[in-house]
């Protein structure tokens, strides 16, 4: 008997946000992404400062502000997130569906209450745990998990440091079991020991089965500039240039070898200190005034006339003239 294949548990297909700005002009954050995330897996999405990858994370949680448009779609559960109206993703997806770890924590917790009971609040919403004393204890465990100091959670969100703000923000999204977790940078701001501790504790979220009986287990999405961490969690990479996925692999064979197949994934990977510590040339182009063929030409060793054509980004390298394994082995 041949098994059907497990549905991923997110899916996303053509997904575009671009911003309307004042006099008509347009800024393109992103376009055209398409990638999957399995149950169990968890996927790295990494790329230069400002190249999209936020905006992609608040597309996904309606998050958007309001001169955005998206086109494409999202699937997740059975649910098209691009689609669905506000008091549907309020309700269902954000917390439940979508635990979110913020880019900036300090500004996600709620300045006027403690972590304790931020965290209390959250397991009462999401989870079946009720009762005074089970209640406290789930929060606690909640923290300790993100190895938030249980003798800090009655602190207020202004008494914490960026370190431990960013612990609480993990704590929280880890309490409602959601299957998909969004990370965008969990570990800014952390020591070396604190980051292995949260990417593995992430890590282990997605190892975990769900509780509710015939659902598709959980995945991680994790936006990161820190390849070291992603390198140490993920099962595959995308990599992000100027609102476009350019490349997306196993983070196997992107990490170690053949490595990887763009010429701006090798520079990300070259730029490294443990590595080549050579940094790309140039600066990426502007979203708002993005060149007509490939964005990444100008700052290209491999660059040929091809490229004035901007290549497709349906397959897994977007690229004219990618890196060949055989090539790379050579
Ligand atoms: N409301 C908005 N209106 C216009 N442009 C916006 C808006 N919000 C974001 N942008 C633009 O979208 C682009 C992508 O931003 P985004 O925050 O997704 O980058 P990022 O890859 O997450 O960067 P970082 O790694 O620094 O967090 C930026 O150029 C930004 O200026
Ligand atoms: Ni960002």
């Amino acid at each position: 008997m041949t098994q059907r294949p497990e549905p991923p548990v997110l899916s996303v297909h053509g997904l575009s946000v671009r911003f309307l700005m004042p006099g008509g002009h347009h800024v393109a954050a992103v376009t055209d992404a398409h990638f999957d995330v399995a149950a169990g897996e968890c996927l790295a999405l990494i790329g230069e400062s400002g190249c999209g990858k936020s905006v992609l994370a608040s597309a996904l949680l309606g998050l958007l502000p309001a001169n955005a448009q998206t086109a494409g779609r999202a699937h997740l559960g059975g649910l098209d997130l691009l689609a669905a109206d506000e008091r549907t993703l309020a309700r269902q997806v954000r917390g439940r569906m979508i635990g979110l770890i913020p880019q900036s924590p300090a500004a996600h917790l709620t300045p006027v209450r403690t972590i304790r009971s931020q965290l209390e609040e959250t397991v009462g919403q999401l989870t079946g745990v009720w009762g005074r004393a089970s209640v406290r204890t789930a929060g606690e465990d909640a923290a300790a998990r993100a190895a938030f100091p249980a003798g800090h959670l009655d602190r207020y969100p202004h008494e914490l440091s960026g370190g431990l703000a960013q612990r609480a923000a993990t704590a929280l999204a880890l309490v409602g079991g959601a299957p998909l977790l969004l990370a965008d940078e969990p570990t800014s701001g952390l020591d070396r020991d604190l980051v292995e501790h949260t990417v593995d504790e992430l890590r282990r979220h997605v190892d975990t089965p769900t509780r509710t009986k015939g659902d598709t287990g959980r995945a991680l999405l994790m936006i990161t500039h820190d390849l070291t961490a992603a390198e140490r969690i993920a099962d595959k990479v995308a990599v992000m240039y100027a609102g476009r996925l350019v490349e997306v692999a196993e983070a196997d064979s992107f990490f170690g070898l053949p490595g990887p197949r763009h010429p701006y994934s090798r520079g990300l990977l070259g730029a490294l200190p443990e590595r080549d510590f050579t940094p790309i040339p140039g600066m990426p182009p502007e979203l708002g005034d993005l060149p007509a063929g490939c964005a990444f030409a100008t700052r290209c060793a491999r660059v040929t006339d091809a490229c004035a054509h901007r290549p497709p980004t349906t397959g897994s390298v977007a690229c004219h003239h990618p890196h060949r394994p055989e090539e790379i082995r050579a």
